[in-house]
């Protein structure tokens, strides 16, 4: 198996760059289904130009390369430790080049092993088979997505829906209620695989067994598949939208799979992929290691490119005008800003995320933060030989989790604004308002057009929490964002989840017997 380690290595590079075929065609239908002049327009044309830059520059759709897994089939007598070990050395320079961000951190100590590998890292699952060629595939799921996977255990009570009993109903309830509480900060419009039975492990598993469905195949079980049209039509009433935004497209694909499970348990499992949906596989001779065949290729390949380019889309879909924003920025212009302002910034931001916030609210800050903008961000970076760092991939994290942090930072440093996706909660709306700040909503996953508006790095600090967590300082130009969250008690997070929650309680009523 010779070539196996650049089969293996052109598996990672393909389901990292290149988003699968029939994800395109979902993220075409979601587009044609937003009115012009929309923020869900807005934001998937700028996800419709990151895929076509991910596609011609060979980098990272999203910086969050996730945790890899894969799924391997091969026929009886194939060494798997030898499989194993080309993956390795695959992930490892897949990680040099760029192409994976280093994701594998000790969750004790927070050391971020820096090549992609650590304990239980990449993920392996092997299973024999009676065919003669060996079946990879890959799966790039992000941290963010993954957050907002979720069990229910029935019966239960849902909020919106009541009572969700032991029966299909119940599964139904469920899983409208699963796309309800991802509001956008899986990076929606999303797709949600369902492992219906099973224990809480092999239940998870179900779940995840799906996303490596096509999103084009049918169900074949009429009940399932029953369920599955049904999620696909009402999900996409809940008004959430592109990112949280609002909007008609909340759902690109809804699969779902059963299993047996023990009387005492009921469990519905559900795992949340965003529209960075980065799933490839390929077929492999077991005696060269080369690849015979790629899989998902069915059907049409949507160039992205061809169609209309961002700027005129975003021209022509935004009916706001932008108003440039450049720190050190005054507590007077912070307070001009409303919900729904699209902002351009441009000159100095710094990112921080998880390690950084838990960091800045017992340490000084090793820069003057008064006036200046947080961008939640792990970036991927690559250093060139002399020295310098380049940015490969640099789209926004989500905030919601610097939630316990984010008002007491603000006011301690006199950050004036945070940008991230997805929104954050209650106390941060309360800090806005009270110190003078606003909150900025990037498009998650579009992490190459953010790469392109930044035009340098001008130093770092805090290296010792790895590349993700390090504070960047960045030279952005042209940076765009909206304010979904301004200093005068607004959200546009909060509206959509109200809004949201009267619609899903439309669905409380008995549809399957
Ligand atoms: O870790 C990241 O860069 C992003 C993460 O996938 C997220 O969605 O929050
Ligand atoms: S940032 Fe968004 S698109 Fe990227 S992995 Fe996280 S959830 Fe997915």
């Amino acid at each position: 198996m010779n070539k196996l380690y650049e089969s293996m290595y052109d598996l990672i590079v393909e389901t990292s760059t290149k988003l699968p075929k029939d994800v395109r065609r979902a993220i075409a239908k979601a587009k044609l289904s937003e009115s012009a002049g929309t923020r869900a327009a807005m934001s998937l044309a700028t996800i419709t130009n990151n895929i076509t830059m991910a596609d011609e520059n060979v980098s990272p759709i999203c910086q969050d390369t996730g945790l890899p897994t894969f799924k391997i089939k091969t026929p009886v007598g194939v060494n798997q430790l030898e499989i194993k070990k080309v993956i390795k050395e695959a992930i490892v320079q897949a990680t040099k080049d760029g192409k994976l961000r280093p994701n594998s951190v000790d969750s004790l100590t927070g050391a971020n092993s820096g090549d992609n590998l650590g304990d239980g890292v990449p993920v392996i699952k092997f299973e024999q088979w009676e065919k003669d060629y060996i079946d990879a595939r890959l799966i790039l799921k992000g941290g963010g997505c993954e957050n907002k996977n979720i069990q229910y255990s029935l019966p239960c009570e849902l909020e919106g829906l009541g009572r969700a009993g032991r029966d299909l109903d119940g599964i139904r309830k469920c899983v409208m209620h699963s796309v309800y509480q991802a509001q956008g900060q899986g990076c929606s419009a999303g797709v949600i695989g369902v492992g219906i039975g099973g224990d809480r492990t092999s239940g998870y598993e179900l779940a995840k067994e799906q996303l490596f469905r096509s999103l084009d195949d049918e169900n074949t079980m009429p009940e399932l598949k029953e369920l599955e049209e049904y999620v696909m039509e009402n999900a996409n009433k809940l008004g959430i939208g592109t990112m949280g935004f609002g909007g008609e497209t909340t759902l690109l694909g809804c699969k779902v799979g059963v299993g047996h499970r023990i009387p005492a348990s009921f469990f519905v499992s559900v795992a949340y992929n965003c529209w960075a949906y980065r799933r490839l596989g390929v077929n492999i001779n077991p005696e060269t290691g080369e690849i015979n065949e790629w899989l998902y290729q069915e059907g049409d390949m949507i160039d992205f490119s061809k169609e209309q380019t961002n700027e005129e889309e975003v021209a022509a879909t935004s009916d706001a005008s932008e108003i440039e924003l450049e720190a050190p920025i005054t507590e007077e212009k912070i307070r001009s800003l409303k919900v729904g302002d699209v902002v351009r910034i441009n000159g100095r931001m710094f990112t921080g995320r998880d390690a950084i916030h838990k960091h800045l609210s017992d340490h000084d800050a090793p820069v003057d933060l008064d006036g200046q903008i947080i961008y939640h961000c792990g970036p991927v970076m690559l250093k060139d030989e002399e020295g310098n760092w380049h940015v490969k991939a640099a789209g926004p994290t989500t905030s919601i989790r610097e939630e316990p942090y984010q008002g007491d930072i603000m006011k301690k440093f006199g950050i004036r604004a945070v940008m991230g996706k997805g929104g954050m909660g209650a106390k941060t709306l309360k800090a806005l308002e009270e110190h003078g700040g606003v909150y900025l909503n990037a498009i998650g996953g579009a992490a190459q057009y953010y790469a392109d508006c930044i035009k340098g790095v001008d130093g770092v600090d805090l290296m010792e929490f790895g590349i993700p967590e390090a504070m960047w300082h960045l030279n952005v130009e042209g940076f765009t964002a909206v304010v979904t969250m301004d200093s005068h008690g607004n959200s546009l997070h909060a509206d959509v989840e109200k809004s949201s929650l009267e619609k899903l309680s439309q669905f409380k009523d008995r549809v399957f017997n």
